[in-house]
């Protein structure tokens, strides 16, 4: 099998998914890149999990043509490709319809800091990229997606390798990570965060934000130097 590495690791990825319950039936795909081949092997569209194969991952180049695999790529592909072109030290990405997460993206809100187990992947609050406009979505839709998401980190001076997820407006969530592992990882991570959030803000409509010492405190513990992430 050509590609076996990326199609193994891309295949466990999509298959941890519906295990994490982070996916309905095939609202979801992941990614693993190999950048010295500028290629990603990623889940076909709408194969069930319980289908799936290595065999059946996708390999595309990084403008999503395919270059090895029978069946049609994710419908998402393109999004992941923008992502991997635009953001080089990224090797893994995620895509769920995971119910909070999607919840806050749908409402178009940003995820406050409200806890430490928040503030142990993020120093900032989970980032809410706006909804398209009509011409964004006529064109490349799929390509859009990417560039909406870069657009936004652009914007807000966020760094993908410290902030490694977005809720896209309207849409729903997308994860990434030095592979796609760690990327299934930050989409179980965003989606108890998500979770958390929301049943905060019930009981306590005016819950206040992490005080910053803490955020501090918390992020560094897990991401600084020495810790598990930092290395
Ligand atoms: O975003 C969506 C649908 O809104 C897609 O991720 C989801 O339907 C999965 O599509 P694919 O089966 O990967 O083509």
């Amino acid at each position: 099998m050509q590609f076996e590495e990326i199609r193994q690791k891309a295949y466990a990825a999509n298959m941890q998914l519906p295990q994490l319950g982070l996916v309905l039936f095939t609202f979801g795909n992941a990614s693993e890149a190999d950048r010295e081949k500028g290629v990603f092997a990623i889940k076909p569209s709408g194969v069930a999990y319980e289908e799936l194969t290595p065999e059946k991952m996708v390999v595309v180049d990084f403008d999503g043509n395919t270059v090895d695999g029978v069946l049609r790529p994710s419908s998402d592909t393109k999004t992941h490709a923008v992502l991997y072109k635009h953001w080089k030290a990224i090797g893994g990405i995620v895509h769920t319809h995971s119910t909070y997460a999607t919840a806050w993206a749908q409402s178009q809100k940003e995820i406050p800091i409200l806890g430490t187990t928040h503030a142990d992947y993020n120093i900032v609050n989970v980032p809410c990229a706006l909804p398209m406009d009509d011409e964004m979505i006529k064109g490349d839709y799929e390509a859009q997606t990417g560039f909406q998401i870069i657009h936004h980190f652009k914007q807000h001076g966020l760094d993908y390798n410290e902030v490694e997820m977005i809720l896209v407006g309207n849409h729903a969530p997308f994860t990434w990570g030095k592979n796609a592992s760690r990327a299934v990882h930050n989409s179980a991570v965003l989606e108890q965060v998500a979770k958390m959030a929301y049943i905060t803000l019930q009981i306590n409509p005016q819950a206040p934000q992490l005080k910053k010492a803490l955020i501090e405190k918390h992020y560094q513990r897990k991401h600084g130097p020495n810790s598990y992430y930092g290395q």
